[in-house]
């Protein structure tokens, strides 16, 4: 006998959680089938650990700034202190916390691995062998999150390389590293790593590394990662890798002949959604890619509309705090409230945690102009204003807005400097919101702040 729930949620990350509590919340009966760690890969391998490591050497460049700190910085960044603050961000790998988070929002935990049998129906096998038949009585939510590209270069799977787990929770700085990939998880371990101490090279298939963001914003982090001593090869792509037994020295040889040694090879180029083994085939959809979904994130093209995905597993965009969205709406949408995932396409914030931080939300200039908008963009240099050389002499950045000139409003802005991932949030409001630059004009910063950059923007546009 299946045990019968309104609401069947796959995979407790950041998205299936938040999934599963908004519909309790709304009164609804929830499971949460998860068979490894409630959080997911962001609590645990992910955004949390990756951060933890980097925060120590973004505190230590920004005081390398700070007159009269930075003659009392002595040798190098305690990396035996940073891996432990890292497993105690993480918990030291242990979900009791949120198990007992998931209990207190009403939602009923189940340990195994979940796959779809049919119709509103879900078979959980536990790690024990036991199966449990759930049959869902409103909806199925998958928010089974997504797991790295391992491409098909000759020797790399052999090589047993590092991927986001390994790269985010080694309990040993490798001598050597060679990074192969240029996105987020590319540059932000590679300077983690360095900051530790490790001799990094890294390798990027593409011309520029963080490749869907403005241009100038890979150049400054390519020639941060420099300024740190990391190796940065652009234009280039590892074509074999060799490391007999899995263990030891790899050796990377790259498309321009040059062979890279080191002691660990972490992998960074993309995810891939993990809908293989789900059963999606007994609702008449495929595995092996993302689940397509509607902008109530219902899956498409099966019938009764009791199919949801969201967080990584749809590929709308690949982001802890976008996929947390996206179940928001799923839960109101079950709950029958009336609610409409818009934000993803035109206004997600996104911040690249390395010094300089990259922050950027909505379009850039080139997305811009693809999608017809008449463009006018307006770039100010953060060191123009007080509030940067009050947090640090010889700090800068650069602000760069696309304004949507028929409309006078910002449809996307990109930040580099100091912190500034905590000044993007204004920005994300001004395009979400449709805010009118005349409007914004109003919106006065304060002395000496960096978000005074605003002023210098709005007034080099001619207000
Ligand atoms: C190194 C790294 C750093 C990142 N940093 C950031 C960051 O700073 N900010 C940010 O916004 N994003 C970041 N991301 C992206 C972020 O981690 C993901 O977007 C986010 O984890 C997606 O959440 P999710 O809930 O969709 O999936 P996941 O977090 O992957 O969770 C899915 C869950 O489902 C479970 N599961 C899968 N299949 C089944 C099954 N059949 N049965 C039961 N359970 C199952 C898994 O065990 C997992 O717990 C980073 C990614 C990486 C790799
Ligand atoms: N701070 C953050 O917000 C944060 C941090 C980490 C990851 N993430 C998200 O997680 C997701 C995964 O990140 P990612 O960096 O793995 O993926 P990505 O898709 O952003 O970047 C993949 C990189 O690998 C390169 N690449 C792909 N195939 C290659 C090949 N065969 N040879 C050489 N290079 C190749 C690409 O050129 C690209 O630079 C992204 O959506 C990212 O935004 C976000």
């Amino acid at each position: 006998m299946a045990d019968a729930f309104d609401v069947v949620v796959i995979g407790a990350g950041p998205a299936g959680e938040v999934a599963g509590a908004r519909a309790a919340e709304a009164g609804l009966s929830v499971a949460l089938v998860e068979h490894e760690l409630l959080g997911g890969e962001c609590s645990y391998w992910a955004c949390i650990p990756s951060k933890a490591l980097l925060r120590p050497g973004d505190a230590r460049w920004l005081a390398e700034h700070a007159a009269g700190v930075r003659e009392t910085l002595k040798g190098p960044i305690d990396a035996r202190a940073v891996l432990a603050q890292r497993d105690a961000m993480v918990s030291h790998y242990n979900d009791d916390s949120q198990v007992k988070w998931a209990e207190d929002a009403k939602l009923k935990v189940i340990r195994g691995t979940g796959k779809l049998t049919g119709p509103r129906k879900v078979r959980v096998e536990s790690k024990d062998g036991t199966v449990r038949e759930l049959e869902a009585r409103k909806a199925v939510v998958l928010a089974t999150g997504s797991r790295p590209r391992i491409p098909d270069v000759p020797g790399l799977r052999d090589a047993k390389p590092w991927d986001n787990r390994q790269g985010t929770g080694a309990q040993q700085v490798p001598k050597r590293l060679v990074v192969l990939g240029g996105g987020a998880v590319a540059v932000e371990l590679a300077q983690a790593w360095r900051s530790l101490g490790a001799e990094v090279t890294l390798a990027q298939r593409g011309k520029g590394l963080l490749s869907r963001a403005e241009p100038f914003a890979g150049e400054q982090v390519a020639q941060a990662l420099r300024d740190a001593g990391v190796q940065v090869r652009l234009g280039v792509e590892a074509t074999r890798v060799q490391r007999p037994g899995g263990k030891g020295e790899v050796t990377v040889t790259l498309s321009n002949g040059e062979e890279v040694r080191a002691d660990e090879i972490l992998v960074a180029m993309g995810r891939v959604p993990r809908t293989d083994g789900l059963g999606l085939e007994t609702v008449g959809l495929q595995g092996g890619k993302p689940v397509a979904v509607d902008d109530q994130l219902r899956a498409k093209g099966v019938e009764g509309g009791w199919l949801y995905a969201c967080g990584d597993v749809n590929g709308r965009n690949l982001l802890t705090h976008m996929g947390k969205y996206q179940a928001r709406m799923v839960g109101d949408v079950i709950a029958g409230k009336q609610a409409k995932a818009w934000a993803d396409a035109k206004a997600t914030p996104q911040v690249v945690f390395t010094h300089p931080q990259v922050a950027s939300v909505g379009l850039t200039e080139a997305k811009a102009r693809e999608a017809g908008i008449p463009v006018r963009t307006v770039e100010k240099h953060l060191q123009d204003v007080s509030g940067t050389s009050l947090m640090g002499k010889g700090l800068t950045g650069t602000v760069k807005w696309v304004v949507d000139e028929k409309r006078r409003v910002l449809v996307g802005a990109t930040f580099t400097g100091p912190e500034v991932g905590e000044m993007l949030h204004a920005a994300t409001i001004a395009v979400a919101g449709e805010v009118p630059l005349d409007t914004l004009w109003h919106a006065v910063p304060s002395f000496p702040t960096m978000s005074e950059v605003w002023l210098k923007l709005m007034e080099d546009y001619g207000l």
